[in-house]
């Protein structure tokens, strides 16, 4: 007799991405204790396999869900609060002066509770966070259910949240150490950005991600203007400088990494770092088209990354997986450049692997967590159908998943509200910050 399963998920098409490319017709993946244990023909799952629960998608992809490389999560709650500017103006003039005016554990908590909410119900099973207070992050992260990589954040000026870089990570740190053994929650060290972070900070950033054996996750090479004020101050482009300092390796996620020469794909390459590819917020803020094909070729690893509420102003990673695909064509005159399962590897496997978490998530085999993500291709928009994978990215939105899973847990189902968290109470959340920013 065999033995019941915790979850039997029966779908019109298994996108496991791993191996690449392929769709399996009309297949089942059975799910127990949080694990995918098996992925087989639903002809031969049906009547022979029982579950706790099952679910059957006849119209329906199951792909692993997706990895969003880089946000900021509390973000969401200055959402369309300042559009239309480059991204120093942007910082300078609007973001850092309301952060310094309104941002606290209780307004990263609850900013961060209904970006989770967004996330997961578009899909997104894991976010790479940087933001301050990450212990009132890792928190919202927890309730929410949402696996999430919190950012030990690190600045060399102050802020209502801490006094200097030390004070950052002591912070940082002790959070770490409350959400240890949370089993979606883990860390990692993040240094805002080159022009934010003396060299001084960065070895000590750089020492506890070594001892602690944490992914560093930062934004680099964003903008024209941050290399050449890198020149003007060190002499050295900001990627050339951080190689120097010894930040450069395996768990380095360089977010943006926009305006590259080629001695600058070299060092990412050689020194087998990731990037984080935020392409939406790289057109809205004006910062230019990230050479993503180039990277790519050069062997980088490359995930997606929506940013933050304000500067996308959608935590959609199927917006990003388009935008990824089309850039990719305008910025080179070339139509094959990141076809769609590019894009879909780059939204699940691609991120999970500059996490270091390809072990566990970003794909669907045996063995790995039921990060899992179900979207309807029944609606008319979505017919006829001849390859599900072109139509995720070209097609298919968030509007269109009806189902997510985390570790084996259900949190979306059939499209509607999260399971465990009313949207009522979080429509109440963002009332009352909007009556606290004075609208
Ligand atoms: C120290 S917490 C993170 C910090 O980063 C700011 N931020 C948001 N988006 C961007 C971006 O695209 N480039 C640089 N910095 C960004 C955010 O407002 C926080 O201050
Ligand atoms: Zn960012």
């Amino acid at each position: 007799m065999n033995e019941i399963a915790d979850l039997l998920i029966h779908a019109r098409w298994v996108i496991p991405v791993q191996p690449a490319g392929v769709v399996l017709d009309d297949h089942t993946v059975v799910v127990s204790k949080g694990r995918i244990t098996d992925i087989l023909p639903s002809a031969d799952a049906r009547g022979r396999l029982a579950a706790r629960k099952v679910f059957d998608l006849p119209d329906h992809v199951l792909m692993p869900g997706l990895v969003n490389l880089h946000t900021h999560a509390a973000m969401n709650l200055m959402r369309g609060l300042a559009d239309d500017l480059p991204l120093m103006r942007w910082l300078q003039e609007a973001i850092w002066p309301t952060e310094s005016r309104h941002v606290s554990a209780a307004f990263v908590h609850d900013g961060s509770l209904l970006a989770a909410a967004e996330m997961l119900r578009g899909g997104i099973t894991t976010c790479n966070d940087m933001y301050f207070h990450p212990e009132a992050a890792a928190e919202a992260f927890a309730t929410a259910g949402i696996r999430a990589v919190v950012g030990i954040v690190m600045l060399e000026f102050p802020t209502p949240y801490a006094s200097d870089a030390d004070d950052y990570l002591r912070k940082g740190l002790a959070a770490r150490d409350r959400w240890q053994r949370e089993p979606l929650i883990d860390f990692a060290i993040a240094p805002h950005a080159p022009y934010t972070v003396s060299d001084r900070s960065f070895a000590r950033a750089l020492a506890l991600a070594e001892e602690l054996e944490l992914p560093i996750h930062i934004h680099v090479h964003e903008t024209a203007g941050e290399i050449a004020d890198s020149i003007t101050t060190h002499g050295l482009r900001p990627l050339a400088r951080l190689a120097r300092l010894g930040l450069l390796g395996e768990n380095l996620i360089g977010v943006h990494a926009v305006h590259l020469d080629d001695a600058d794909i070299e060092l990412l390459a050689r020194h087998n770092c990731s990037v984080a590819h935020c392409p939406t917020s790289n057109m809205k803020l004006a910062s230019g088209i990230a050479p993503i094909p180039r990277l790519l070729e050069a062997g980088i690893r490359v995930g997606l990354g929506t940013d933050g509420a304000a500067s996308n102003n959608r935590l959609d990673l199927f917006q990003e997986m388009r935008h990824a695909a089309l850039l990719a064509k305008v910025g080179s005159l070339d139509a094959s450049a990141v076809p769609a399962h590019a894009a879909l590897h780059m939204a699940t496997l691609g991120g999970a692997d500059a996490l270091g978490m390809a072990d566990r998530i970003g794909s669907i085999e045996p063995g790995k967590a039921a990060d899992l993500c179900a979207v309807d291709l029944g609606a008319l928009h979505c017919r006829p159908c001849f390859d599900p994978i072109s139509h995720l990215v070209y097609v298919a939105g968030r509007e269109n998943v009806s189902h997510v899973w985390v570790n084996g847990e259900t949190r979306v189902d059939k499209g509607v509200q999260l399971l465990h968290i009313r949207d009522s109470e979080l429509l109440r959340i963002a009332s009352v910050w909007q009556t606290r920013f004075g609208n």
